[in-house]
């Protein structure tokens, strides 16, 4: 662990934004290196320094989620706030039918709610997305043309060869085709760009699949099955005659997105005879995933069970797969980003844990929760693994791909 990663923390202390529940802390595994003289430049941002930020879809599941998340965060302000016509015009307080469990922050409450026209957000530096698939790939073009620096969770660019699909406690390193993406446009962008998440499952089983690959090597089969809540069909969702009393074993285009984002995700970026960039989707150890995705009464939360085969033989045993998962440092973690879970998964002893309702807000629904993790008589191992849906499933991570971007100077101020 580097000194980044607790001087992250005593820097967040003391601007007052909320750090992870100790109570959940794996005991031994807290760093303790203390000062450095590097305190003030580590997050690429001044102490005292504040970024405008801007949120798209701001009226939605998602948009609250950001509103919610960001008010007392160190140094992202929200500045400007979009959604569909039906809101533009609105104050935040009339157009929104909030639903977190927090209030509206005061400082958002009488924002003007705008058309998504990156005219309203010329003085942003970040724009988060939270908008509806069906709207997002010509907005987000836009604000991108318009050098805005744009983070998505929908899937409208997950798929574009020069777009990474980051999970920021997975793939940071995938920043590294951001020139490559500016340099595309005509003229080149300076400041422009699309960074998207992953759909929430997928970002809730590559997170330990990639402290499995960083301990053991390539993973060569995985075997999923999801439990998804229904905030991750956004608001109203699931008609409640359809979800209460039952399970529904379809999610339209769910399985497809899982198989194909975890190999994008967990791949590298190689690069082509030509000099180009590319994504190489796990080619170098094929990796064969399966996953069957259903919709059950719960509200908040995705449980998935997930059975592996390593490439290595002998595999791993469950007790050398728990230790690597409780080991997991992610980089956003070391570079001392502030909304990063201190830890990012948490191992359960007990046998009935994880669960919705008492794990999905481990570190703030930053981090993961596993259990279960055992011996599996057709792979190799198997465990279950509960995700937050809303924060690292999707508003959190967005807020840690930019802080990301700016630490390690893809985004300049
Ligand atoms: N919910 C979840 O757990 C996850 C969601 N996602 C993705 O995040 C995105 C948002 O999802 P979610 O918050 O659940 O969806 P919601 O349906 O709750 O919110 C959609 C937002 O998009 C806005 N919008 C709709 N049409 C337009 C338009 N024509 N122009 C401008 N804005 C428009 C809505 O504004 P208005 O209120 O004015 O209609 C609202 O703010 C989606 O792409 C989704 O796939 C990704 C991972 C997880
Ligand atoms: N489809 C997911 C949420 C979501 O919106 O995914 P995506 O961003 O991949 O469309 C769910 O229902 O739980």
């Amino acid at each position: 662990m580097s000194f980044a990663g607790i001087l992250g923390r005593d820097f967040v202390g003391a601007l007052g934004f909320p750090t992870p529940q100790s109570s959940s802390v794996p005991p031994g595994f807290l760093p303790t290196d203390s000062q450095s003289p590097f305190l003030h430049d580590m997050h690429g941002i001044h102490q005292g320094e504040l970024v405008n930020i801007g949120v798209l879809g701001a009226t939605g599941t998602v948009g609250q989620r950001f509103i919610a998340l960001l008010e007392s965060h160190p140094y992202f302000v929200v500045h400007a706030l979009g959604a569909s016509a039906r809101s533009a015009g609105k104050a935040y307080s009339k157009a929104v039918n909030w639903k977190q469990t927090t209030p509206i922050p005061a400082s958002v409450r009488d924002l003007p709610v705008h058309a998504c026209e990156p005219e309203h957000f010329r003085e942003c530096v970040v724009v988060f997305s939270g908008l509806d698939a069906d709207v997002a790939g010509d907005i987000e073009a836009a604000f991108r043309a318009a050098d805005l620096a744009v983070f998505s969770n929908a899937k409208s660019y997950r798929r574009d060869p020069h777009v990474p699909l980051i999970v920021p406690l997975v793939n940071t390193s995938h920043l590294s085709i951001i020139p490559q993406q500016r340099s595309l446009h005509t003229p080149p962008l300076r400041k422009g760009f699309i960074v998207t998440n992953a759909n929430c499952s997928t970002t809730g089983v590559v997170i330990p699949l990639a402290a499995l690959e960083r301990a053991f090597g390539p993973v060569e089969s995985c075997l999923i099955t999801t439990m998804q809540a229904v905030s991750g069909a956004g608001y109203p969702g699931v008609p409640s005659l359809d979800i209460f009393d039952n399970i529904v074993p379809y999610i339209p285009g769910e399985e497809e997105k899982m198989e194909w984002e975890t190999l994008k995700i967990l791949g590298g970026i190689g690069e082509s005879d030509a000099g180009a960039q590319a994504f190489d989707m796990h080619a170098g150890t094929p990796l064969r995933i399966s996953a069957s995705c259903t919709r059950v009464p719960v509200i908040e939360g995705h449980t998935e069970t997930v059975s592996v085969r390593f490439a290595r033989r002998p595999p791993p045993s469950p007790q050398q797969v728990r230790e690597a998962l409780l080991a997991y440092t992610p980089e956003a973690q070391t570079l001392g980003c502030p909304s990063a879970p201190r830890h990012a998964i948490y191992v359960h002893e007990e046998d009935d844990r994880p669960q919705p309702r008492l794990d999905r807000n481990y570190q703030q629904g930053a981090g993961v929760s596993v259990g279960r993790v055992r011996q599996c008589r057709v792979l190799d191992v198997k465990f279950v693994v509960l995700v937050n849906n809303v924060n690292i499933g999707a508003a959190t991570s967005s807020i840690i791909n930019a802080e990301v971007a700016i630490a390690k100077g893809v985004i300049t101020l």
